[in-house]
């Protein structure tokens, strides 16, 4: 014989304290109750949510001196009772997310893990807080500070950058990315950042960028879309964006066009290895290190497509390098101006052709691809998805646009003849160069009020070497892992107001019409801040207003009703793609 007590979330019957060896199903909650019982209801109902959510798993089991003793047993259960209450008080004051004994937040984590950057920004709103402690039992290995405040990302990233390296775990995860600039540190890195940045920010490079996404969108992107409304089919806009920038960023890297847009989309090893890849990744993060070195060592599981990722990546980048060799070798080198060519060429006449210098550049160009494919995907696609959902910002994008299109004819119109190819060139649609979209205020507004809900890379992990206290006076124990979450930053309304969920670009412009770049320093990190902060993200800006311009001028984009699912992962992705109908503009007015 037992004495139950059990607490449920079904409404009116938050605490039953039950008596007897018989326990039902009540519907779908999973009820354990008897033939009396003491039913306490009558709380409020927020109360309710948070003390529901609590207690939904708890059942306790007392053992009863006898069936005879009913108001003795009434009795201990009442006491049981306020003494449980009193528990969960305190758990509501002072425990969100909910910690349960031995397990800490680990149940928690677990039924939130499908939607893992809702349920932080949900326990942030909850706590009033912006930064929370997810303690999990010390072997999961999945203790954080979880934080989403705009003045701890500036000391983590910025100010005290050095006592946040990324750790160990990051290093032990990405193992794939070997001594590539994301793993590196000290020296070693900052050897790359140099080296990478000088090309980044040459004008020659910047032409390249610019002139291989110019045939890119031309040649490829615009006719499929053109296609897709002739035939008024469905597209996929993910897999469309993804192959997209798999062959610009291929050619920006290494060179090579590896045709990921070809117009019968063929299955492409590198980019399927890739994705492989980061799947692997991100079950290493949220398993023990334990469970994922076993399953290495067996080569099972995730770890089996990983090494299998791992050996076709391999394969293909260094068959690029090999390439890249001979052409240079022969000197009939294309595409001198890459990432790739550029590092060679930064060696000096001699280049290093051995074992390690193949392997150096291997992890370079890996790197860099991981970097910049998935993540400028994420933030095309998710501006395109949020302009056409919207049509007052869709409507100012396209007179700003308008505005480019008859600057850029009244230039070309001022220039002579023979030069005019840009009028004489019968194109059956209107494309934009960065010259003409670079300064347009409301389009990058508007990229940054995209990044700000839909931050391609939607969290950063930072692991403390010292101890250390964060501006908003949260407490950092040495080694602790601090997890930022760019993608709750953008949603908590004390920070953006009421209308935070809103998709308003006016919010980074002044009433001067420029830029509100004092905001753009303090609340935009969708590219981090700091000495580590992303090299690629004048690129990034680049590829988003090329891209995103043409699209979004040429055609009418049909995207569907409900708010996409976000699949679990290292960069902001829409579970099942994004279904897409298009239909060519009917007047593009110039
Ligand atoms: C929308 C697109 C992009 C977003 C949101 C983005 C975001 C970020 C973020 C948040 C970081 C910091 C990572 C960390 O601290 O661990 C980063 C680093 C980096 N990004 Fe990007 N990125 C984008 C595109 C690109 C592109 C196109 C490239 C280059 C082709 C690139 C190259 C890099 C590199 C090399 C780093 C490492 C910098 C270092 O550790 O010193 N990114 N990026």
């Amino acid at each position: 014989m037992f004495l139950i007590i059990h607490l449920t979330t079904h409404p009116g019957h938050v605490l039953r304290i039950s008596r007897d060896d018989k326990y039902r199903r009540i519907g779908r909650e999973r009820l354990l109750y008897s033939q009396s019982y003491i039913n306490i209801t009558g709380y409020d109902h927020g109360f309710h949510g948070e003390l529901g959510r609590t207690a939904e798993k708890m059942t306790f089991f007392f053992p009863c001196v006898s069936s005879a003793g009913s108001e003795y047993q009434v009795l201990v259960a009442i006491i049981v009772f306020f003494l449980c209450l009193r528990w969960l008080f305190r758990q509501k004051k002072q425990q969100i997310p909910p910690s349960w004994p031995l397990l800490g937040s680990l149940p928690a984590l677990v039924c939130n893990m499908n939607r893992v950057l809702d349920w932080w920004t949900d326990v942030f709103i909850s706590l009033g807080k912006n930064t929370f402690y997810l303690n999990c039992p010390i072997f999961s290995n999945l203790n954080y500070v979880v934080t989403c405040h705009p003045k701890n990302f500036e000391h983590i990233l910025k100010t005290k950058a050095d006592n946040y390296p990324k750790g160990r775990s990051f290093d032990e995860a990405f193992d794939v990315l070997g001594d590539g600039i994301f793993n590196a540190e000290s020296d070693s890195w900052l050897a790359q950042r140099k080296t990478a940045k000088s090309i980044f920010t040459t004008i020659q490079f910047r032409r390249f960028v610019n002139d291989t996404l110019q045939t890119v969108v031309d040649e490829k992107l615009l006719p499929l879309l053109a296609r897709a409304a002739r035939e008024g089919s469905t597209l996929d806009l993910q897999e469309l964006i993804m192959r997209f920038t798999f062959d610009v960023i291929n050619i920006t890297i290494s060179g090579k066009d590896l045709g990921g847009l070809y117009e019968d989309f063929p299955s492409d090893v590198l980019s399927q290895a890739i994705d492989d890849g980061q799947e692997a990744i991100l079950f290493r993060l949220s398993t023990p290190k334990p469970l994922w070195s076993l399953l290495r060592l067996l080569r099972v599981g995730p770890e089996k497509k990983l090494a299998k990722a791992w050996e076709t990546a391999d394969g293909c980048i260094v068959d690029l390098i090999l390439r890249k060799k001979e052409q240079l070798l022969k000197g009939i080198e294309s595409e001198a101006n890459s990432l790739l060519s550029n590092h060679i060429r930064s060696q000096g006449e001699n280049s290093d052709w051995s074992k390690a210098r193949v392997m150096f550049l291997r992890d370079m160009v890996l790197n860099f691809f991981l970097a910049g494919r998935n993540t400028t995907a994420a933030g095309v696609m998710w501006f395109i998805w949020a302009v056409c959902r919207n049509p007052r910002v869709e409507e100012k994008i396209l007179q700003e646009l308008r505005l480019a299109i008859s600057r850029k004819q009244s230039k070309e119109g001022s220039k002579d003849s023979s030069d005019q190819e840009y009028k004489n060139k019968q194109q059956p649609w209107s494309t934009f160069d960065l010259d003409d979209v670079g300064d347009l205020v409301y389009l990058h507004a508007a990229i940054c009020e995209s990044l700000r809900l839909y931050p391609a890379q939607p969290m950063n992990l930072k692991s403390a070497i010292k101890g250390d206290v964060l501006p908003d006076g949260s407490v950092v124990k040495p080694g602790v892992k601090i997890m930022i979450s760019m993608y709750s930053l953008g949603r908590i309304p004390s920070i953006w107001g009421n209308d935070c969920l809103e998709f308003k670009p006016e919010r980074w412009i002044l009433p001067d019409g420029t830029l509100d770049n004092d905001k753009i320093s303090k609340l935009f990190f969708a590219f981090s801040t700091g000495k580590r902060s992303c090299l690629g993200k004048n690129t990034a800006f680049a590829i988003i207003k090329l891209a995103a311009a043409a699209v979004i001028f040429n055609f009418q984009v049909q995207v569907p009703e409900d708010q996409p699912v976000i699949k679990p992962g290292i960069m902001l992705e829409m579970k099942g793609g994004l279904k897409i109908k298009v239909k060519e503009r009917a007047s593009r007015p110039f």
